[in-house]
């Protein structure tokens, strides 16, 4: 009987695809168990995606989990010897938290290491790879790649304070300049040295071109050996590397990544479907002198390939770019400005119930959603952009680009109570709020224990009921807190609208993204 391959989702069919691609490369597969001994997440956790494993006590009476991860399996177990090189696929299922469910997930990976005397062939080899494993998903893809030397290099070039660089990599992963250089001051340095930090945001595009223009902005040995790799990387693969991206900013994942990295991307699904790089510090807690490279592809994510229809099908001709619009003052604001900026929609969305409103011809198309449902919206992919306050996108914690402050709707965070408000240190402070995760992380970072109750508004009848001591919300006149005689304490978040754009959307919709920012930026300068 012949098997048509068409029949089975894209998953089972790039199992069946990336498969005979290893197994042809040279790779071995490795299969292992569902379980490992827990003692082994616990002294590596700084290398798992999450500290949270599933963990059960075993007949034995050892304490086991369900595997979070299956490289940190292989690098304990391959034990390349000196100037040997081990290859290894594998087809497993993971488990791992999952944020949105508020449980464990199992996830489909697939992927390859390569382990021991990696030498610039084999990371070729790997990268090369990766570029063939995402060819066979048949669907528009793209490969990004980036090298943690640059970054770092510049960061100690820059001697920026070991204590302020995980906030300075988190702007530079969410591409947002509006931040990073206020940041960049607050952590010590000088005007000129912030605009190089800021300068790596611009650093990204077809491989050749950045890699010319990164030479420019070297200032040290270590950055300058950081691209030399990546143009014997980009020699190497010749042909075969036509296409592939650099992005210098992408600085995601330090504490597992050493040098090169690299994601894939598939048209038409909201986030990386494939992630890999260099781990050699991971490798050589096990195997002395061993280095090693390899990748892993989310299988789990190409089922929604199946789901797409009609234009959003990757590879139809017309691109539209869905944006997520919130409903109300916030919104009414963002719209207009986008109207004046060329993206009027063809019917007035305050005359109608509809919630989708669109332009063909300027291929754009507006879901009027919550304000608070923005960011998710943007995050899972299911609008491309959006505009969405800057309270609601802390809170959230979405992993979207942020591209732009709009300035508009400025208010700031606040924690607010009563005009004679003591506080009782001897006892939790009781807290009411919208915001469960600002809060949270504010009073963290004081140190400060407290109780929080969540409300979904009129958050200052708390504490006028006795309900809580104080609140934390946004202020903007100040009208709300007055009139109920109440006063803020402190003052801790600016607040505005930001643009924010889908990561797997930001590499195919590049051209129509950046039209319509920069359009916007024209019309909020008038
Ligand atoms: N005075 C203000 N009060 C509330 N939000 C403001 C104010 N000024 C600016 N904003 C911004 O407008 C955004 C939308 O606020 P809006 O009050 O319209 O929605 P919401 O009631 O917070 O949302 P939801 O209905 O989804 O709970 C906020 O996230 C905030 O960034
Ligand atoms: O400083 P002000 O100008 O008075 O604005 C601040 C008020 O606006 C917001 O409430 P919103 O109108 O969104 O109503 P809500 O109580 O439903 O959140 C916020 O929660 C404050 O109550």
């Amino acid at each position: 009987m012949e098997i048509q391959l068409q029949n089975f989702t894209p998953a089972e069919q790039a199992t069946f695809r990336l498969r005979a691609l290893y197994e042809q490369a040279g790779y071995r597969k490795y299969r292992c168990s569902r379980f490992e001994e827990y003692a082994l997440y616990q002294e590596y956790r700084r290398f798992l995606p999450d500290a949270q494993v599933v963990t059960f006590t075993d007949l034995d009476g050892k304490l086991r989990a369900i595997k979070p991860d299956v490289t940190l399996s292989i690098a304990k177990t391959a034990q390349p010897a000196p100037g040997e090189c081990k290859r290894f696929y594998y087809n497993e299922e993971v488990c791992r938290p999952s944020r949105e469910s508020h449980t464990f997930q199992t996830i489909h990976q697939m992927g390859l290491e390569c382990m021991g005397a990696v030498d610039a062939a084999a990371q070729a080899e790997v990268v090369r790879l990766a570029l063939q494993s995402l060819a066979a998903l048949e669907v528009p893809t793209v490969l990004e790649v980036s090298h943690m030397g640059f970054v770092t290099g510049l960061l100690d070039a820059l001697k920026v304070p070991e204590e302020s660089r995980g906030r300075l990599l988190e702007l530079l992963n969410e591409k947002n300049a509006h931040e990073l250089d206020a940041a960049a001051r607050a952590a010590g340095l000088t005007e000129e040295g912030a605009e190089a930090l800021c300068g790596l945001l611009q650093l990204h595009g077809p491989l050749g071109a950045t890699l010319t223009a990164a030479r420019n902005c070297c200032r040290s040995d270590a950055q300058r050996a950081a691209l030399e790799e990546l143009q014997a990387l980009q020699n190497r693969l010749g042909e075969d590397g036509r296409g592939t991206m650099l992005d210098l900013s992408m600085a995601d994942e330090m504490e597992y990544y050493n040098g090169l990295v690299f994601t894939g991307y598939v048209a038409g699904v909201p986030r990386a479907v494939l992630k890999g790089g260099r781990y050699d510090y991971l490798m050589q807690r096990f195997t002395p002198g061993a280095n090693a490279i390899g990748f892993a592809i989310y299988l789990d994510e190409l089922e929604r390939l199946t789901a797409q229809s009609g234009e959003d099908r990757p590879g139809s001709e017309k691109v539209w770019l869905n944006i997520a619009l919130p409903k109300g003052r916030l919104g009414d604001k963002a719209y207009k400005l986008l109207a004046e900026a060329g993206y009027r929609a063809n019917e007035d969305y305050n005359d109608t119930r509809k919630l989708v409103v669109e332009n063909p011809e300027a291929g754009v198309r507006y879901f009027l959603v919550k304000p608070s449902d923005v960011a998710i919206y943007v995050e899972h992919g299911a609008a491309d952009i959006g505009i969405v306050g800057k309270d609601i996108l802390a809170e959230s914690d979405a992993d979207v680009y942020e591209l732009l402050d709009t300035g508009m709707g400025k208010c700031r965070m606040c924690v607010a109570g009563p005009k004679d408000f003591a506080d009782d240190e001897s006892r939790a402070l009781r807290v009411a709020t919208k915001f469960v995760n600002i809060a949270r992380d504010h009073y963290e970072r004081c140190g400060r224990d407290i109780d929080i109750i969540k409300l979904n508004g009129s958050i200052e009848l708390a504490p006028i009921l006795g309900l809580s001591d104080v609140i934390v919300d946004i202020v903007e006149t100040g009208t709300t807190l007055r009139e109920n005689n109440l006063a803020v304490i402190e003052e801790f978040m600016p607040i505005s609208a930001r643009f924010i754009a889908n990561k797997a959307s930001y590499k195919f919709k590049y051209q129509q993204m950046s039209t319509l920012l920069n359009k916007m930026k024209e019309a909020l300068a008038q």
